[in-house]
């Protein structure tokens, strides 16, 4: 049965004086793998941050599994995966299989060792994301698309019950990309992962996602059956949209 993951009703956020996202309705559910698109300074990432509880909205309100995401307890329940830009440079000395397992200490608490069911998982989660045979190397001297999947992998051991990514393919070549896509794809299907994915590599995108959320400070067009705002501009947004491409 679906169930509301995310709720959003009528969000609207300012940076001190200025605003950013404007009377925002959305309605995410389980399995669904949404794509966020829109031009530079739109407020995708504003968006994220507050369906992770990072911000708090001005006016209406978030909700992530029926909660206020900044009262969520079980923060491990939300798995992010950062751009592609902030991962580790050359020099970092931990391997694959370390900072895999770092996953599960949000899940298990700090202090607490791992067990056998913890490494157990993070080789299943390896084998998964098809990083088993370079679990041992250090993840400074993998390619950006080979940390990419640590960094998928390192969400995915503390069991999420839905994975956000904000820009996930910058600076990944086209060979990385469309073999990302294929994986979020898998997860998607296999284990009926939620995903919540802001880019502006359209193409790969399109193909996998199963909605499409246009925003531009509000949601310019949704091609999905639960979402009531009257303000769809599509039009205007896929000319702003496709600007943004050709550049
Ligand atoms: N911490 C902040 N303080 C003030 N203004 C901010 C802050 N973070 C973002 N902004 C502004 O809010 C607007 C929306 O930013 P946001 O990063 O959410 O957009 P975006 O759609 O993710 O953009 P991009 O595609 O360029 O990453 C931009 O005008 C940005 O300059």
């Amino acid at each position: 049965m679906m169930k509301t993951v995310v709720e959003l009703q009528k969000v609207s956020f300012t940076y001190g004086c200025h605003p950013v996202l404007n009377d925002v309705s959305l309605v995410i559910e389980t399995g669904e793998l949404v794509g966020i698109v829109g031009p530079n300074g739109a407020g995708k990432s504003t968006l994220l941050k507050l369906i992770m509880g990072q911000l708090k909205p001005n006016q209406g309100y978030v909700k992530i599994f029926g909660t206020d995401p900044c009262k969520l307890k079980e923060k491990y329940r939300i798995g992010y995966v950062a751009q592609k830009a902030s991962y580790f440079n050359h020099q970092f000395p931990a391997t694959v299989k370390e900072v895999v397992i770092s996953g599960r200490a949000a899940r298990r608490g700090l202090f607490r060792p791992f067990t056998a069911h913890d490494h157990q998982l993070v080789e299943q989660t390896l084998e998964l994301v098809g990083l088993k045979d370079i679990s041992n190397q250090p993840v400074g001297r993998l390619s950006g698309g080979q940390q990419q999947r640590v960094f998928i992998a390192r969400a995915l051991v503390s069991e999420p019950e839905i994975l956000i990514f904000d820009e996930p393919t910058v600076g990944v070549d086209a060979a990385a990309q469309t073999a990302f896509y294929k994986l979020l794809q898998d997860l998607n299907q296999r284990k009926n992962m939620t995903m919540l994915i802001v880019s502006h590599e359209l193409e790969g995108l399109s193909s996998i996602i199963t909605r499409q959320v246009c925003l531009d400070r509000h949601i310019c067009s949704c091609n999905c059956h639960n979402y009531t705002s009257p303000s769809l501009q599509e039009e205007n947004c896929s000319k702003r949209l496709a600007l943004q491409v050709v550049k």
